[in-house]
Order: C-alpha cells, then sequence, then structure tokens
C-alpha cells in the first residue's frame, strides 16, 4: 500500500529560555541589586527531521524530560517551531492532561469549542453530543467548569471528544497513567476496535506493554534529540538500557 504522510518534520528545533530566579527573599534581592537571575537554556528539543505516515499508530519514549511533550506539542501547534517546518495533513487533536481544553469553562462548553476546532459544525456537535458525555461518564458534572475536574476526569473528557469527534490525527500524551481501571479498560477497548482504522496516533507512554501492543513504529527519544525511530522492539530495548545506565 502506498504511504500518505500525515506528518512531515524538517529540521525542527525548540529552545525554552527559563531564568534561575534564586534571589527569592527581600535580603538576596538587596545583595544582588547588579546580579540579576541567570538564564538558563534548555534544548528541549534538537534538529528533527522524520516523517509519519496515515494510518500509524507511533510510539514515544524516552525518559523524564527528554522533550516527548514539547514534541507532541509542537506538532499539535500548541508552540511554534524555532527552526524547520511541520506540514501536518489531517485535523489534529492534542490530548493530555487538559492542553486544548480551558479550564474556565464548563465541560459542555468545552466539547462545543474542541469539536469544532476539528471542523465540526454545531448541528453535528449535536448529535453527538450525547455520545461524548456517556462515553466520559461526565453526565452530573456536564455544566462544572472543569477547573474542578480532577486530572483523570479531564482525560476522560478529552479522550471521548477525541474519540467522537475524529481528528484525524491524534496525539495521546499519557492517557493511560491518569484515568482510573475502568477508564483504561474504556481506553484499551477503543484502540482495540475499527475506531482506530485509518487514524494516525502518537501515543506517549512509559507503559511498554501499551506501545508493544499499539505500536508499529516507535521513536526513542533522549536529551532533546531523536534517536531512534523504528521497530517497537528495538526503540523498547533502547528505552530499557537507557534506564538501566
Ligand atoms: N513551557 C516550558 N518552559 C520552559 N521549559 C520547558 C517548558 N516545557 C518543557 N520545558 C523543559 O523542556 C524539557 C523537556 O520537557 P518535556 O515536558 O517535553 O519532557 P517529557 O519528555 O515530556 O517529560 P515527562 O516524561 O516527565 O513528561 C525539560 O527540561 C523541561 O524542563
Amino acid at each position: 500500500m502506498e504511504k500518505v504522510p500525515a506528518i512531515e518534520a524538517k529540521n525542527i528545533s525548540k529552545t525554552f529560555h527559563i531564568s534561575e530566579d534564586s534571589h527569592n527573599t527581600v535580603k538576596h534581592r538587596l545583595f544582588n541589586l547588579f546580579n540579576p537571575p541567570r538564564a538558563k537554556k534548555v534544548e528541549a528539543i534538537k534538529n528533527m527531521d522524520f516523517a509519519v505516515y496515515k494510518g500509524e499508530c507511533i510510539g514515544l519514549l524516552g525518559r523524564n524530560g527528554c522533550g516527548k511533550s514539547t514534541l507532541v506539542r509542537l506538532l499539535a501547534g500548541v508552540y511554534p517551531t524555532d527552526t524547520g517546518q511541520i506540514n501536518i495533513h489531517g485535523t489534529t487533536l492534542l490530548m493530555n492532561l487538559g492542553v486544548g481544553m480551558s479550564h474556565q469553562l464548563t465541560a459542555r462548553e468545552n466539547i462545543y469549542v474542541s469539536a469544532s476546532v476539528l471542523g465540526l459544525k454545531i448541528k453535528e456537535i449535536d448529535n453527538i453530543f450525547d455520545k461524548i458525555v456517556d462515553f466520559a461518564e461526565l453526565r452530573e458534572f456536564i455544566d462544572t467548569k472543569i477547573k474542578y475536574f480532577s486530572s483523570g476526569m479531564v482525560a476522560r473528557l478529552g479522550f471521548s471528544i477525541a474519540v467522537n469527534a475524529g481528528a484525524d490525527i491524534m496525539f495521546l500524551d499519557e492517557i493511560f497513567a491518569v484515568g482510573d481501571m475502568k477508564f483504561q479498560e474504556k481506553a484499551v477497548k477503543v484502540f482495540e476496535s475499527s475506531w482506530i482504522e485509518g487514524k494516525t496516533v502518537i501515543l506517549v507512554s512509559h507503559s511498554m506493554d501499551v506501545i508493544k501492543k499499539y505500536c508499529s513504529r516507535t521513536a526513542f527519544m533522549k536529551n532533546g534529540s531523536l534517536v531512534f525511530f523504528g521497530e517497537t522492539e528495538e526503540a523498547i530495548d533502547m528505552y530499557v538500557k537507557d534506564n538501566h545506565e
């Protein structure tokens, strides 16, 4: 079958500039009037080149702080890149602890906002609204602002919107880590259903079992670099070795 690109990343990079504010007492500040806090550079993503094809389920592995979330945020358009170019072919949805959802809005409002960003018309959202609410099991909280939700509840809502509104490309950042057991079982069922067919999924997870089960190819990242992108088994071996270094 011919490979159709869903995501093309060419030479992308992202650096964060963090100020190290150690002068956090009045005394410290006075003594350091002419010695401003130092700025620290974090090269979160270093010159990456890769392509993901339509219908692939890709795993993303690497130790804490290696840049996984930054990479999916760049791909989903949450952050601009410093260099390079990202071409996305299709609608995207980033699902992690509430990114893309407004904490000042209720669950109901977030459903309408997120689904319209995915290109659905109000009538179409009306039609799938109940399905989204039931799948997320959040009916009694539907008019509650999501700032009062637990992280698992936000994850459930986001996943339910993703499943029912159906973006072409889905970035799922640690979705299996936040939900409770019942939700995880549900999420697994979705992965094993026809829903996944034709969709492109980037799955960030520290769970080897999940990655092994669903990902045809896996990327292994270290210190902001893409060290390997290929056979899932090989990527897992690298990740396990890296954890023992
Ligand atoms: N908004 C930000 N501002 C400044 N620095 C950031 C920002 N987001 C991430 N970083 C830094 O970039 C680096 C990569 O962070 P990132 O969250 O992408 O890692 P990760 O691989 O997703 O980690 P984890 O497995 O813990 O979720 C870290 O050093 C982090 O401190």
